[in-house]
């Protein structure tokens, strides 16, 4: 009798197991895979390779400098030139090594040079060394490697926007101060507005060449989609349209690979948890507003504090049943958080300021009215998801006592 109960269980996990082999290697839609084959990408790949070729002849590359709107394949086409780079430099025993920075991730001065100085083998203690040290050690390790080196900073106006643009004057300076060595820079962002704003100098050296990345076309999209899909997915797993429709809504956005590319793993994932034996247009329609959520909750956790307390006064006067509130008794909402938090108020203006900014975010609508003789108002509702919304903000310890997640 045991027995038999231990081989139904056993029965029913495997057959679940079989159902849900929708994936041969999920891993290969996650945005770490660098695939060896970047279509539509040869222009910027054969620009980008000659330039650092130079390296190969043993002299310095020029400074290279990439923007384009997210998921238009910066980091891919980047990753994937210096690996054959250095793979190249390796078969012919040359001195040339590239290093890859984050600068969302490591978003302070010290912490790019230290992962530099890391990548290059030295060692830094997490804190505690002045930058003009850290500086030091980064011209004395490259001096006695010797040879070429390639860093690449990805993400860099994050870098700039917290910290200024010191630590990129510095490292567009270095070469000056090199002897037996030489650094190149690859920069990437996709904040456009980003080189308009640097100080002249630091952009002539570090858009030495200059490299734009166009967004991709929705045909572009579906036959990155079924590369990739061909690798990622067992055959038959996709329904017809499938990869159509990820395409389109990636499109329609503004071109972007990477939310195609997302659309399709949580299509897959969904249609997995759902014991579905192939991906079908619903479970992509439910990945869209799964990943719309999770951009909802990004966008909330990564606003200011004030900015943070007004939309939680606007969620609870949608959540007392008012459909819409008027910028008056939001601010009246705001000031007894304000006070209950002991913080200061930022005057009506401001707060009708932050207001606008969270409508152009798409997280309320403000609408301004007439009142007829008592002039103009500004209504404002809710629009994004409020349990998202509440979800975000009541992560942010400092709201937890303002934020009552069991009205
Ligand atoms: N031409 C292409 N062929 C195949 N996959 C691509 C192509 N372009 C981009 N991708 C894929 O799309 C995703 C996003 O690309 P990538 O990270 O290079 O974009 P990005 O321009 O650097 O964006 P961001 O500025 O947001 O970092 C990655 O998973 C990448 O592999």
């Amino acid at each position: 009798m045991l027995k038999l109960q231990n081989e139904d269980f056993l029965d029913e996990v495997f057959k679940s197991i079989k159902r849900a082999s929708i994936f041969l290697d999920r891993d290969k839609l996650t945005p770490d895979y660098v695939p060896e084959n970047l279509p539509f990408r040869e222009e910027q790949i054969k620009k980008i390779a000659s330039i650092l070729a130079q390296a190969l002849r043993n002299s310095r590359p020029n400074n290279i400098f990439t923007y384009g709107l997210t998921g238009t394949g910066k980091t891919a086409v980047v990753k994937l030139v210096t690996k054959k780079l250095q793979e190249r430099a390796v078969e012919l025993k040359l001195p040339i090594q590239t290093v890859y920075v984050n600068c969302r991730q490591r978003d302070t001065s010290y912490r790019v040079l230290a992962d530099i100085i890391e990548s290059l083998g030295g060692h830094v203690p997490f804190t505690g060394l002045s930058l003009a040290e850290l500086y030091r050690r980064l011209i004395s390790k490259l001096e006695s490697l010797g040879g070429r080196f390639i860093v690449i900073l990805d993400e860099i106006d994050f870098i700039i926007k917290k910290q200024g643009d010191d630590l990129l004057y510095k490292l567009t300076r270095i070469n000056e101060e090199l002897k037996n060595s030489s650094l190149s820079m690859i920069g990437i962002t996709n904040d456009l507005n980003f080189i308009d704003n640097l100080d002249p100098r630091i952009r002539s050296s570090l858009g030495e060449e200059e490299i734009v990345f166009p967004p991709y076309n929705a045909l572009q999209l579906k036959s990155i989609l079924e590369d990739r899909a061909k690798i990622a997915f067992r055959t038959g797993a996709l329904d017809e349209g499938v990869i159509d429709l990820c395409a389109a809504l990636a499109a329609r956005e503004h071109g972007d690979a990477r939310k195609a590319l997302d659309l399709l793993r949580v299509a897959g994932e969904i249609a997995e948890r759902e014991g579905d034996e192939k991906v079908r247009k619903e479970h992509v329609e439910k990945a869209r507003k799964e990943l719309e959520k999770d951009k909802v909750y990004e966008v909330v956790s990564t606003l200011p504090l004030h900015a943070k307390l007004i939309l939680a006064s606007i969620v609870d006067l949608t959540r007392r049943g008012k459909d819409s509130a008027t910028t008056g008794e939001i601010f009246v909402e705001y000031s007894k958080k304000t006070s209950e938090l002991r913080l200061e108020t930022l005057t009506q203006r401001r707060v009708t300021d932050i207001i606008s900014e969270l409508d152009m975010m798409g997280l309320v609508s403000a609408r301004v009215i007439s009142r007829g003789r008592y002039g103009k108002t500004k209504v404002v509702k809710l629009i994004a998801n409020l349990n998202t919304v509440l979800n975000a903000l009541k992560d942010d310890e400092i709201l937890e006592s303002v934020v009552d997640v069991d009205k």
